[in-house]
């Protein structure tokens, strides 16, 4: 193994384009490229079909279902596979927990789900058995992983178990090699290894094309004894003394927001973890460790409700990885209406009034 003279190269994990050639481009000076390219196309376009098969060849991406979806890392291990698929090559993902995600337009050929696990039992081995079954029935040719949490456990316990050689936090996936950092400057080049875990935005989920979407039924998790553990069961964390770049669920408060305390209240009963635009922060609402945007955290939750939030590009840059974005304004035409996937032009606090008084009824079962 070399390592080689720094590369220059534009950062691969910059937001990009997928041109109708399925050329991935990066919008340079922008940091919503994707997004601008979704809302440029009119209407959903028909995809062709990635391949048809016949496949003589299988990449299995394996991962864990979170609420019944995909997680960002897990689509972005799925579109990798997809886009460096030869066409003999099928993109078979085999999901631990029920999922309920268009498959065909991630780019899976076969989705394999694994619809009853039990999430809040900690079985580790019985999840290996499971992947060497998979093994012997589908023999891939290569494993992908999202090199996070439950999936980068996983893929790295399968790998030892299986005696096959892996490679961890891949940033850059080519069609021979990839890379890996080495350093702060420099990235080892390597080939391919029969197990990959790729880092977060390895690829860009926004793909030309689309698989097949077949979908079946996994077989069965086998009863494995889990020795020399003992499954203490699980624990919520608590949200608010969470990293707000580790939160799944984030509420972020603008200078729209002037009731405090009934904000907080909702962020506790949520459960979302309290963010802030840097007006809010300035003003000494909230703190500085709280601030989002260029000059705060950058943050990658997969729900982020922005109450009174203009929407200014610095604040933009700290949420251009959350997966979901709800805006409540009173300004229909605020810069965070074009980001948002549902704006609510309402004023902020009638709104977490009304948000509050519906969270204590459910959870009150009335
Ligand atoms: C170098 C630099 C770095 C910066 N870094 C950051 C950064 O990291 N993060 C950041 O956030 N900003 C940053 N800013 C500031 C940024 O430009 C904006 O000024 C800031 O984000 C605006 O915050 P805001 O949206 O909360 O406030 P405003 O711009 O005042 O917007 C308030 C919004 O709330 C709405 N509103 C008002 N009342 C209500 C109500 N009752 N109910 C519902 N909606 C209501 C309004 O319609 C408006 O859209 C930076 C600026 C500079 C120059």
């Amino acid at each position: 193994m070399t390592v080689h003279t720094p590369v220059r190269r534009v950062d691969p994990r910059r937001p990009a384009i997928i041109t109708p050639a399925g050329l991935r481009r990066i919008v340079l000076g922008s940091s919503e490229g994707e997004r601008l390219a979704a809302n440029l196309s009119h209407g959903p376009a028909t995809k062709p079909v990635r391949s048809a098969g016949p496949f003589s060849r299988t990449t299995l991406v394996v991962t864990h279902a979170e609420r019944g979806a995909l997680t960002d890392g897990a689509r972005q291990a799925i579109a990798a596979a997809a886009i460096l698929a030869t066409a003999d090559t099928e993109v078979l993902v085999a999901v631990l927990g029920a999922c309920q995600d268009d498959a065909a337009a991630l780019g899976v050929d076969r989705l394999l789900v694994l619809d009853d696990l039990d999430s809040s039992r900690y079985q580790p081995t019985a999840c290996v058995r499971w992947l060497q079954g998979l093994q012997t029935r589908h023999s891939p040719t290569q494993w992908l992983f999202a090199d996070s949490g439950a999936d980068g456990q996983l893929g790295r316990r399968f790998a030892v178990q299986a005696g096959l050689d892996l490679i961890c936090g891949v940033v850059e996936l080519g069609a021979n090699a990839l890379r890996v950092p080495a350093n702060s400057r420099q990235d080892w080049l390597r080939p391919h290894a029969p197990v990959m875990l790729l880092a977060k935005a390895v690829a860009s989920t926004k793909l030309p094309f689309v698989g097949l979407g077949l979908r079946e039924a996994a077989p069965a998790l086998p009863a494995a004894i889990e020795a020399g553990i003992e499954d203490l069961g699980l624990k919520a964390g608590d949200p608010q003394t969470l990293a707000l770049e580790e939160a799944d669920f984030i509420l972020a408060a603008g200078n729209g927001v002037t009731d405090l305390p009934l904000f907080h209240s909702l962020a506790l009963e949520v459960g979302a973890a309290v963010g802030a635009s840097r007006v809010a922060v300035d003003d000494g609402r909230f703190a500085r460790a709280q601030q989002i945007g260029a000059t705060g955290k950058t943050v990658s939750a997969s729900g982020y409700l922005a109450l009174g939030i203009s929407g200014a590009v610095q604040h933009l840059q700290g949420i251009k990885d959350c997966r979901h974005v709800i805006a409540v304004n009173l300004d229909a035409s605020a810069p965070i209406a074009r980001r948002a996937d549902l704006t609510v032009v309402e004023d902020s606090a009638a709104l977490m009034q009304a948000l509050l008084g519906l969270v204590r009824k459910q959870k009150e079962g009335v």
